[in-house]
């Protein structure tokens, strides 16, 4: 393999930050500013050796092939009845966007009530949030473009399926909630900025309010309901009770901890002025999550004094805390991950236990449990139910299952009956198997891991390996069905490997707790020593070990790469955040020092120049990087391109002109892309085919159909 020239990338010297009396340089600052000449001729020319790597693959084609024939499987989101109808979302398979149907009856034919597929050439619009009316007459969602986190939000009437007018537009990170007339939203937006505001811009993220929208009327007579000024970091969560009579607001800073305000919601009230706010939680110290309420006895899903969750009542017109009672009080081992009320009195409880879901129902008034519902090892990954419904829908996956969707009318107390059962063409499930391990980490703690392969497998450390890991935001990594992870295992006789290192919420905050702030280096810990199981249990080989992650999980893999690049053969690290000194600085990155802290603060900047991707890079005293791919996008308003930009700079100058560097270190930079949520099918399987194909060239791996 001959060795690859990468591109000249200019290094400013000049520009040398100093934290707290430390200087730090930063010679491609430049890169920072995505509308330069300079910074698209540099993105020009990365592509313009990766592309070329890529395609080199011999095996690209039959990859490409086998992920799109797998890929084609019909995929359907659970039921749910708005009004006296069902609405579903369907994929064929292969329609870059799926697609919203509605039926009178579960039995009855369907017809297409929104396909955001008509909405662009490339599929790169798409539906990114949606709330029906009370009673169902009108549809209101969001639609992004490009991957962006900005949303435009459309109304839809649900008989006559006409679109109204209005548009609202300046949308982020909002909440759609309906007052119960069905005359209008609440919904949040931010004030005009300088610029564009597109997804590629770079800007932070302020001063968003709560606005409340007249459908059929201009977004220009919406009126500011809810701001807090004093805040430009707050994001403004809201929801109107299910009975109407209130709304509950519940400010986020960063990303955990909120604040609960509500008022009370007077029918024919004129939405023209400011509400007045009764604050009831007012220390950014937990998570509040609203369920529902019974007259004035408000139901929260909280981890206050909880770190396994529970679910609380406060009632509103006595919201003192001592007064809140437990109605779900905090399981001593299984994380409460999520609530629902249904049936009138009951509502829906789902656990994490060893990170396989639990579900359950409960009764509402006295929070004692009515039954469990039976499931295999895996994950709900759609709920529907209300509680003015006795039915509930719930769908569950795991590694080998694409999906069974459940029915079950609680009236009835009968067992949960198939709705549909997802069929895979191609594909025999029954040649592999799941098993959880758990291994021991550096500091002796216990992490659990999935492991996926053929039964057949031998353990004598010749399997390709593809292990995969994210480590942050109190996100739990639960089994489910990718296709692209599948055809690693069946075309290359790999092990995938998914490791619940700390920093995620599989066991609840203590988890999350173990791998944040001063506890980050846990995670890249866990992860390697996951690394060193899957060697010393003979699955395979460090010269056959791929890793691979996104976002938060992109930091996990490059900060890995840099502490022991001997460990990996190759590495993929998607919308990574790299520079560590400087996220904060950029669209919403602020919100992620409640994992990572900033480098403000003294303490948190000592240690975060210590595992900083961008400011880690060294020649390793023996060998090279392993092959090494970063992926980005030039629409990701998630965490900004220039994280990788820079990144890949500064491996490249370090080490690509050495002779023992042999293996590639390459970013493909795509466009009319983003952070992923929303990304078309044709571009996922895009990506998929690249992440495989640069692992079968780099490692020479013999892809077999
Ligand atoms: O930034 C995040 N979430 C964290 C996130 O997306 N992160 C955190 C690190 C990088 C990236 C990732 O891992 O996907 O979400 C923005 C948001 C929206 C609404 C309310 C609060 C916050």
């Amino acid at each position: 393999m001959e060795k690859l020239q990468y591109p000249e990338a200019h290094r400013d010297e000049t520009i040398v930050d100093n934290y707290h009396g430390v200087e730090v340089s930063d010679p491609y600052r430049w890169l920072e500013d995505p509308d330069s000449e300079k910074t698209k001729a540099f993105v020009d020319a990365q592509n313009a050796i990766t592309k070329p790597y890529l395609a080199s693959c011999k095996a690209r084609e039959d990859i490409h092939d086998r992920l799109k024939q797998l890929w084609d499987y019909p995929k359907y989101s659970c039921p749910a009845r708005y009004g006296d109808k069902y609405y579903f979302y369907k994929n064929t398979g292969l329609q870059n966007q799926s697609v919203l149907y509605v039926q009178d009856t579960l039995d009855s034919e369907p017809s297409v009530f929104l396909d955001p597929n008509t909405l662009s050439e490339d599929g790169t619009v798409a539906i990114t949030s949606s709330k029906f009316s009370e009673d169902g007459s009108i549809f209101s969602y969001g639609l992004s473009t490009s991957g962006s986190d900005w949303c435009t939000i459309h109304f839809i009437n649900t008989e006559t399926g006409e679109k109204y007018p209005d548009v609202l537009e300046k949308i982020k990170f909002s909440p759609i909630t309906w007052t119960h007339d069905n005359s209008g939203i609440f919904y949040g937006c931010y004030p005009d900025q300088k610029g564009k505001t597109d997804g590629s811009e770079t800007e932070g993220n302020r001063d968003q309010k709560l606005c409340y929208h007249v459908v059929g009327r201009p977004q220009s007579e919406d009126v500011i309901v809810v701001e807090f000024p004093e805040e430009p970091l707050w994001r403004i969560g809201a929801q109107v009770s299910d009975c109407g009579k209130w709304l509950i607001i519940t400010p986020v800073k960063d990303c955990r901890d909120n604040l609960v305000y509500f008022t009370e919601l007077k029918s024919g009230m004129k939405m023209n002025e400011k509400l007045q706010l009764t604050q009831v939680v007012d220390k950014l110290e937990a998570d509040y999550e609203y369920i529902t309420n019974d007259e004035t006895k408000a139901i929260f899903r909280t981890n206050k004094n909880a770190p396994n969750y529970k679910l609380i009542a406060i009632d509103l017109l006595d919201y003192k805390q001592e007064k809140w009672v437990d109605l779900l009080p905090e399981h001593p081992d299984n994380v409460l991950d999520w609530a629902c009320a249904v049936d009138g009195d009951k509502f829906a409880a789902c656990y994490i236990e060893h990170v396989k879901n639990v579900l359950q129902l409960h009764s509402l008034t006295t929070g004692e449990k009515l039954r469990t519902f039976p499931l295999e090892v895996g994950t709900i990954v759609h709920f529907t139910g209300q509680k003015r419904y006795s039915e509930i829908f719930y769908q569950f996956k795991s590694f080998l299952i694409p999906g069974i969707i459940y029915r079950v009318d609680l009236k009835k107390d009968e067992e949960p009956q198939v709705l549909r059962e997802i069929k895979v063409k191609n594909f025999d499930p029954s040649l592999y198997k799941t098993s959880q391990v758990f291994y021991t980490s550096k500091d002796g703690t216990n992490i659990p891991m999935f492991i996926v392969m053929k039964h057949d497998a031998v353990l004598v450390n010749s399997m390709p390996a593809l292990l995969y890991g994210y480590g942050g935001f109190n996100v739990s990594i639960q089994p489910t069905f990718s296709v692209t992870k599948l055809v690693f295992v069946q075309h290359l006789n790999g092990v995938l490997a998914v490791a619940n290192i700390r920093g995620g919420g599989e066991y609840g905050e203590k988890w999350h707790n173990g791998g944040r702030f001063f506890n980050k280096q846990n995670v890249f810990d866990d992860f390697q020593a996951a690394a060193g199981y899957l060697i010393e249990n003979g699955y395979t080989s460090s010269s056959k070990l791929s890793i691979l992650g996104a976002s938060n999980g992109g930091l996990l893999i490059a900060a890995c790469v840099n502490q022991r690049p001997d460990l990996f053969g190759a590495a993929i690290a998607q919308v990574g955040v790299m520079d560590m000194l400087r996220f904060h600085k950029f669209t919403i990155g602020v919100a992620w020092v409640s994992d990572y802290g900033s480098s403000d603060d003294l303490k948190h900047f000592e240690n975060l120049l210590k595992y900083s991707p961008l400011h880690n890079v060294r020649v390793p005293e023996n060998g090279q990087y392993p092959a090494t791919l970063l992926l980005t996008a030039d629409h990701d308003d998630r965490v900004v391109p220039l994280h990788s930009l820079k990144l890949i700079a500064t491996l490249q100058h370090t080490l690509g002109k050495l002779p023992q560097q042999t293996n590639p270190l390459l970013i493909k930079i795509e466009t009319k892309a983003g952070h992923g949520g929303g990304k078309p099918t044709m571009k996922v399987i895009e990506e998929s085919t690249d992440i495989l194909a640069f692992i079968v060239k780099s490692l020479d791996l013999t892809f077999k159909l």
